[in-house]
């Protein structure tokens, strides 16, 4: 990394992360003993555990991972950035808190999704790990870690796990796009870079077959712990996925519910045209100083074909079928 970077990196207007120098000592001697990956230009990332954790908040996900205690209510919607987090945050906690708030003055109006749903490793990485105390129970909590580094008392409480997983060549366009935001580094990121690094694994949070990977074998195993929802699936059909959320958080929509259309209520609440448009999330920024529109962009299946060659597509497919080789899991 040239001093030029380094420099415009601890500028950066994030809060929700911590630099290097501010990490507890503890942490902080073994982050920098670990591989190091520093080409996509804000993210710098450090591998452990054969994952690429983002270098600002894998002090976070030590800490969470030694003393995060899960309660048995707990609600925690797991993904791969870019596979649909936002609209799944927004998803859960409508349905979850469906009996406190009123759709015409709910929080969602006013808050992003990601200020509704606190990311744990994040608010455990600027040491305000409390505040995830105050949130009121039932929690809905996010996480991006993979599934071996989630903490004990995750796994082994009553909580659910949500998890959502998207077809990789567009978890690759998404990510690619919102790394591209960061202008102020005022350097070109190629998608043929981004791609070359995807492939690699090298990417946050990835590689992204092995995160999968990680809950859907464990959703086989436990299926009453973990549910996998699929952006795809949930695009085709919304209600269908809200359904099946309810049931799986132990709150399922009632007869009455069903016919005064309280389903198809949420899902316009958090469809991604309403979300998009609302002054908080057009105008605003949220959890650590991002733009909220930086969570919005089109929301289609397959705008990978816009940036990738065939043979780009065909490079990613086939990592896709080696990497589920031995596993029923599909896209
Ligand atoms: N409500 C709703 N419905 C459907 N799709 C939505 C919604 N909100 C966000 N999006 C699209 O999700 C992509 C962002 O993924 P994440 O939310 O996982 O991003 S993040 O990891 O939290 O940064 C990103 O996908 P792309 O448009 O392909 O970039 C968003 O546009």
């Amino acid at each position: 990394m040239s001093v030029a970077d380094s420099k415009l990196r601890s500028r950066l207007p994030f809060s929700a992360t911590t630099k290097i120098e501010e990490v507890d000592p503890k942490y902080k001697e073994l982050i920098l003993t670990l591989p190091k990956e520093d080409q996509w230009l804000a993210i710098e990332l450090r591998k452990y555990g054969g994952f690429w954790y983002p270098e600002r908040h894998f002090s976070g996900v030590l800490a969470m991972q030694e003393v995060f205690k899960s309660q048995p209510s707990d609600v925690i919607i797991a993904s791969f950035m870019k596979s649909g987090t936002t609209w799944l945050k927004a998803l859960a906690f409508a349905v979850l808190h469906r009996e406190k708030y009123n759709l015409s003055s709910h929080p969602l109006l006013k808050l992003n999704p990601h200020d509704c749903v606190p990311i744990i490793e994040h608010h455990y990485a600027t040491r305000d790990e409390h505040y995830l105390e105050s949130v009121p129970s039932p929690r809905v909590l996010g996480t991006h870690v993979s599934y071996s580094m989630l903490p004990d008392s995750i796994k082994t409480s009553t909580s659910k796990i949500v998890y959502i997983c998207r077809d990789p060549k567009d978890v690759l366009v998404s990510l690619w796009h919102m790394v591209t935001k960061f202008e102020w580094f005022n350097k070109p990121f190629p998608f043929a870079k981004a791609f070359e690094l995807f492939c690699e694994g090298r990417m946050p949070y990835g590689p992204v077959w092995d995160h999968v990977l990680e809950y859907y074998t464990k959703s086989i195993r436990s299926p009453e712990k973990i549910l996998i929802l699929k952006y795809e699936e949930m695009l085709k059909d919304p209600s269908d996925g809200v359904v099946k959320m309810a049931n799986f958080i132990g709150c399922p929509f009632s007869e009455d519910e069903m016919k005064i259309g309280s389903v198809e209520k949420i899902v316009e609440l958090c469809s991604f045209n309403k979300l998009k448009d609302l002054d908080v999330n057009k105008n605003g920024s949220g959890a650590g100083n991002v733009p909220n529109n930086y969570y919005f962009r089109k929301a289609v299946v397959g705008d990978w074909q816009n940036f990738m060659t065939p043979e780009m597509a065909n490079t990613l497919d086939e990592i896709t079928k080696e990497k589920f080789s031995d596993s029923t899991f599909t896209y």
